[in-house]
C-alpha cells in the first residue's frame, strides 16, 4: 500500500454490551480529529445471540448506514465475506471460542482483555493465527494511548537515570453486595473478580515502563508473587495484590541490566487512587493520574541526584506536567494499530505483539495459583498438560 493512501478497514463487531458500544462509538469518530490519515474504519456487520439486539445496536449507533448487516449469531459475521477484522467483546470466558472462530474463518482479530481465561488457551490461539495467517492482538487499549508515547521516550531518554520501583492500581467499585451473582464481575463461571477484569491495567504500565526498557532486553521477571482476598458472595477475588521482580541477569539468550520492581493492585470494591501509577527512577519520578487504561496527565518530578556521576545525564530541575485531549473516549487508537498492521500484512503489532499478553497471561495463571483461584469446570477450554 502506498503511503499516501488510506486504507478502510471493514469491521464484524461481535457482541453488544457496554465495551461493545464504547469501542464502536470510537470506531465512529473521524480519525483526523485524532491526526490519523492513513486509515480509516467501516462497520460492515455486527452479531449477537439475537437479530433484535445486534439490530437495536446497529439502529443505535450507527442508523445512517443501512448497509450494516445484523446477524442473531457470532458464526454469521465470521461467514460473512465483506468482513475483514473481527472484534470480539464478549465476557472473558467466550473469548477463546469466539477467537478461535473468527481465526479459522480467516478473519483479523481484535480480542477484549483479558484475551482469554489461561495461557494455554492463548498459545493456542496464535498458533491457529499463525497457521490461517491472520493478525491477532489484544485489545490493550492503554498501550497505543498517546501519553503512553511521550512517558516512554522521557523514561526510555535517561534523564532519569534506570526505573527502580513501580507501583500500579487499578480499581473500580462495582457495588457487589448490590448486583446480582450473575454479573460477570462476580461470576466464577465468566472469570469473575479483580485480577482478571482490572488486573491487565496495572500489569501493562509494569510491561510499558519496565518490561519494554531497553535496559531490560525483554527479559522475563524472574519472581511473581501474588496473594487475593476473595468475597464470599460468590469466592472470586475482590483484591489481588502482585509484585513482579527483574533482576540483572545474564544468560545464553538474554542480558539484562534492570534491577527492578513492580507493586501491583486491583479491587473491585474501591474507587482508583490518585495516582494510578508512580514510576521511581534514579534521578525522579514520573506518575500518571487515573484512569489508567486511558489517562490523560501525567508529571515528571527530577531529583537531580547524582548527576555528578560520571555518564549520568544532567536532568532538568523541577518538575513539568503535560496534559492530553482528544476526540471520543481512547479505544480508536488500537482500531488504527489493527488497521495499520493489516494494511501492511503484518500478523501482530510490534506495539502490543503476541509475546506481551502471553507474558500477561502467564503472570495471571502464576497469581491465581499463589492465590489458588480455581475457575469451575469447563471455563478454561485448553490446559496445559501436566
Ligand atoms: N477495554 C475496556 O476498556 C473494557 C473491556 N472490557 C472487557 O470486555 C468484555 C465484556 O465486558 P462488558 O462489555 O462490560 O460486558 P457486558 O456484559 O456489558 O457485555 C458482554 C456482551 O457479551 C455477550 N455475551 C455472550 N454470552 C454472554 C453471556 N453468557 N453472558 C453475558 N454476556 C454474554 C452479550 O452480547 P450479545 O447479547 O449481543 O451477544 C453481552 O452484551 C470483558 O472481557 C471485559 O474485560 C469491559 C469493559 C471495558
Ligand atoms: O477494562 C476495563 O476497564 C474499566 C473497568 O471499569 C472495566 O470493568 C474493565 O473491564
Amino acid at each position: 500500500m502506498a503511503s499516501d493512501s488510506l486504507y478502510q478497514l471493514r469491521w464484524g463487531i461481535i457482541s453488544t454490551g457496554y465495551i461493545a458500544t464504547s469501542f464502536v462509538k470510537d470506531l465512529l469518530v473521524d480519525p483526523k480529529t485524532r491526526d490519523t490519515r492513513d486509515v480509516a474504519h467501516k462497520v460492515v456487520a455486527v452479531g449477537s445471540r439475537t437479530v433484535e439486539s445486534a439490530q437495536a445496536f446497529i439502529d443505535r449507533l450507527i442508523p445512517e448506514n443501512d448497509e450494516v448487516k445484523a446477524y442473531g449469531s457470532y458464526d454469521g459475521v465470521f461467514a460473512d465475506e465483506t468482513v475483514q477484522a473481527v472484534y470480539i467483546g464478549t465476557p472473558h470466558t467466550f473469548h477463546y471460542d469466539n477467537a478461535l472462530a473468527a481465526i479459522k474463518a480467516g478473519k483479523h482479530v481484535l480480542c477484549e482483555k483479558p484475551v482469554t481465561t489461561n495461557s494455554a488457551e492463548l498459545r493456542s490461539l496464535i498458533a491457529a493465527a499463525k497457521e490461517h495467517s491472520v493478525f491477532f492482538m489484544e485489545a490493550m487499549w492503554t498501550r497505543f494511548q498517546p501519553l503512553v508515547k511521550e512517558v516512554k521516550k522521557i523514561a526510555e531518554s535517561g534523564d532519569l537515570g534506570k526505573p527502580v520501583v513501580l507501583h500500579a492500581d487499578l480499581s473500580g467499585d462495582f457495588d457487589i453486595h448490590n448486583i446480582q451473582t450473575t454479573h460477570r464481575i462476580l461470576d466464577p463461571a465468566l472469570g469473575g473478580g479483580a485480577l482478571l477484569d482490572l488486573g491487565p491495567y496495572p500489569l501493562v504500565w509494569a510491561i510499558i515502563a519496565l518490561y519494554e526498557n531497553p535496559a531490560n532486553n525483554k527479559a522475563h521477571p524472574s519472581r511473581v508473587t501474588g496473594a487475593m482476598v476473595k468475597t464470599p458472595i460468590s469466592g472470586v477475588d475482590s483484591s489481588t495484590g502482585f509484585t513482579l521482580t527483574f533482576d540483572p541477569t545474564v544468560s545464553s539468550n538474554t542480558e539484562s541490566s534492570l534491577a527492578a520492581q513492580a507493586l501491583l493492585s486491583c479491587s473491585i470494591t474501591l474507587d482508583a487512587p490518585t495516582p494510578g501509577v508512580t514510576i521511581r527512577f534514579e534521578r525522579g519520578t514520573i506518575t500518571i493520574e487515573p484512569p489508567i487504561y486511558c489517562p490523560k496527565t501525567f508529571k515528571v518530578t527530577y531529583l537531580n541526584k547524582g548527576v555528578q556521576q560520571e555518564g549520568a545525564k544532567a536532568a532538568s530541575e523541577g518538575s513539568f506536567s503535560k496534559t492530553f485531549e482528544y476526540v471520543g473516549k481512547g479505544w480508536h487508537f488500537q482500531a488504527d494499530e489493527v488497521a495499520r498492521c493489516i494494511s501492511q500484512g503484518k500478523l501482530e503489532s510490534n506495539l502490543w505483539g503476541h509475546d506481551k499478553s502471553l507474558l500477561e497471561m502467564e503472570i495471571f495463571d502464576e497469581v491465581r495459583k499463589q492465590g489458588n483461584y480455581v475457575f469451575p469446570p469447563g471455563v478454561e477450554k485448553v490446559v496445559e498438560a501436566v
